[in-house]
């Protein structure tokens, strides 16, 4: 086990930021926190790397407890918080130094496992981190977060901002961390990076919901979803919410998600309602289920 969290609950004064929050991760895994902003995922993130104090429960990472071992943790994990984390008038070179240099290594001794990575920005490493792209301050951060050689890899929504292009490349870096034997937690809003998790926790106003893989949460949710579709998006939307067996509905891209009370609900009678709203151009049609829709859900 790399993580255990048991019964963590921690408030800022009146304000209840995590609410008995456990689960377990297994070394090598790729766990991902997931849920919208304030949902607690940073409290959680700092709890696990000792910067911040639990109210109530246990934690441990790689059999250290936060409390008592705090020094022994520090050594061994990295963090990349979810705010910018560089000093923004070092450059890239000076950024990665600073940090190999207050864990007491260098950049050539861990140079295997950032190479991947810090080859995509040493074209600019003599730019300051403050004058860098969204991408590439995100490859800064994770280079800085790896150059000690950590056991486990914290990432506080480190896609939060950055183009889809840069999204995917990161997950793919991700992936190859894992392949080194790296643990990597990792929080995310962003609903279609759940499913490159080996398992997710979905949490929610400080509470989590459900943790499994991203595929048995989709396949254990029971319910139909129908894309629809008609000319008039808005009117859909307010003639679907009326129609007097709908469960749910929700704009869902270039469809609205449909889900009925009815375990025997008929498609063609939604379409004989909808044309009878002059709805014109409709389509209605089973949708793929999504980690989007489960917690939709919740
Ligand atoms: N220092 C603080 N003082 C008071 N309230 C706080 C503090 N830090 C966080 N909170 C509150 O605790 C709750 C959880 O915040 P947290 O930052 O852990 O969530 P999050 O899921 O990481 O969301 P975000 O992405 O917005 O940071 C929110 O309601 C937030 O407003």
């Amino acid at each position: 086990m790399s993580i255990s969290v048991q019964n963590i609950s921690k408030s800022y004064k009146s304000i209840q930021a995590i609410d008995d929050v456990s689960f377990e991760v297994n070394e090598g895994e790729l766990f991902g926190l997931i849920g919208p902003d304030g949902a607690g995922k940073t409290t959680i993130f700092r709890i696990l790397t000792t910067l911040l104090l639990a109210n109530e429960g246990n934690a441990k990472v790689l059999e250290f407890d936060v409390k008592q071992d705090y020094k022994a943790i520090r050594n061994s994990v990295g963090y990349m918080p979810g705010k910018f984390s560089l000093y923004q008038d070092l450059t890239v070179e000076e950024n990665l130094t600073f940090f190999a240099t207050i864990f007491g290594t260098t950049i050539e001794e861990n140079y295997d496992l950032i190479e991947d990575i810090y080859v995509q920005i040493e074209p600019f490493k003599k730019r300051r981190a403050g004058a860098l792209s969204g991408g590439m301050k995100q490859k800064l951060a994770l280079c800085c977060a790896l150059i000690h050689a950590p056991k486990v890899l914290f990432l506080d929504e480190p896609t939060t901002g950055v183009d889809p292009v840069s999204r995917k490349e990161f997950w793919q870096m991700l992936k190859r961390l894992q392949q080194k034997g790296i643990t990597i937690l990792v929080s995310t809003p962003y609903m279609d990076e759940a499913s490159l998790c080996d398992r997710i926790a979905l949490i929610q106003k400080g509470k989590i919901l459900k943790i499994d893989s991203p595929s048995n949460i989709i396949s254990k949710y029971d319910k139909v979803i129908y894309d629809i579709q008609s000319k008039n998006t808005h009117g859909l939307i307010h003639d679907l919410k009326n129609y007097s067996s709908h469960y749910s509905v929700y704009a869902f891209g270039e469809f609205i998600h449909y889900i009925d009370t009815n375990q025997n609900f008929n498609p063609n009678d939604l379409q004989d309602y909808l044309q009878q709203k002059n709805h014109t151009q409709i389509i209605i049609k089973p949708a793929q289920t999504t980690i989007e829709d489960v917690f939709m859900d919740l």
